[in-house]
């Protein structure tokens, strides 16, 4: 379970409130305003923003504070693969930063790009890919972290929709092979329900309870209408 308690996340003067739980391989997504602070949560959870006050804690333990020792996975849209890198090498980054990998840790890097549908491109660079099979590679290195908290910031916005729709399923599918909740940044109320679960809305300096997104959407706040028209 990811519990934010009393959270405040700053971000220069910026403050975003966020005070719910998540439970273990649950999915929520975070809509709200452009600049209502909704990378601010991801940052506040992952340890990149300031703990204004409040506890994140996962699994009952509080989270350390540098960004690196917490249990946690990120994907941006930029997918943060390494152009110099092959892809099992981008892959393999998720389970060793110095990518001197055991015969064990090369198979289960081979195993999840095969999970993804990327066996054979493996000696490929980022550049040598399609932006589909970019992603694919980034939610590979998201299998093998294996992290129970994975966070997602409009990972997939460069895509078409179709492809877009593929990605979230695999995301779905990868999270629940390793039992990790999911949060995802979305502008897109579409993939806030093709991702199936809850939906936070972030608005005046607020993180709101996540809610079932059937129910969310079928009262939507006033601040989402506005926002979608
Ligand atoms: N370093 C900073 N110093 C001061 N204010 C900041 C800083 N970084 C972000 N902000 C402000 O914090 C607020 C929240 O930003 P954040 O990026 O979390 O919003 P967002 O909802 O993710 O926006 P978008 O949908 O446009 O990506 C914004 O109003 C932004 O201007």
């Amino acid at each position: 379970m990811l519990e934010l308690d009393g959270c405040v996340f700053g971000n220069g003067g910026f403050r975003l409130a966020a005070d719910w739980a998540l439970d273990a391989g649950a999915r929520c997504a975070v809509l709200g305003p452009s600049g209502a602070g909704k990378s601010t949560l991801l940052a506040g959870i992952a340890g990149f923003a300031d703990q204004v006050s409040g506890t994140v804690r996962a699994d009952g333990q509080a989270l350390p504070p540098v960004p690196q020792h917490r249990p946690v996975a990120m994907l941006f849209q930029d997918h943060n693969l390494f152009p110099h890198l092959t892809v099992a090498q981008n892959v393999g980054l998720g389970l060793r930063p110095s990518l001197k990998l055991t015969a064990a840790e090369r198979a289960r890097v081979a195993d999840a790009l095969g999970q993804v549908g990327l066996a054979g491109l493996e000696a490929r660079k980022p550049a040598e890919l399609s932006g589909g099979q970019q992603s694919r590679a980034a939610i590979a290195r998201l299998l093998v972290m294996a992290r129970p908290v994975m966070l997602l910031d409009e990972p997939f916005s460069a895509l078409g929709p179709a492809q877009r729709t593929d990605m979230l399923r695999l995301v779905v599918e990868v999270a629940a092979k390793v039992s990790a909740s999911v949060i995802m940044v979305t502008h897109n109320p579409e993939e806030a329900r093709a991702l199936a679960g809850l939906v936070s809305f972030v608005d005046g300096g607020v993180a709101s309870v996540p809610a079932p997104v059937e129910d969310f959407f079928a009262r939507p706040p006033q601040a989402l209408r506005d926002y979608i028209g």
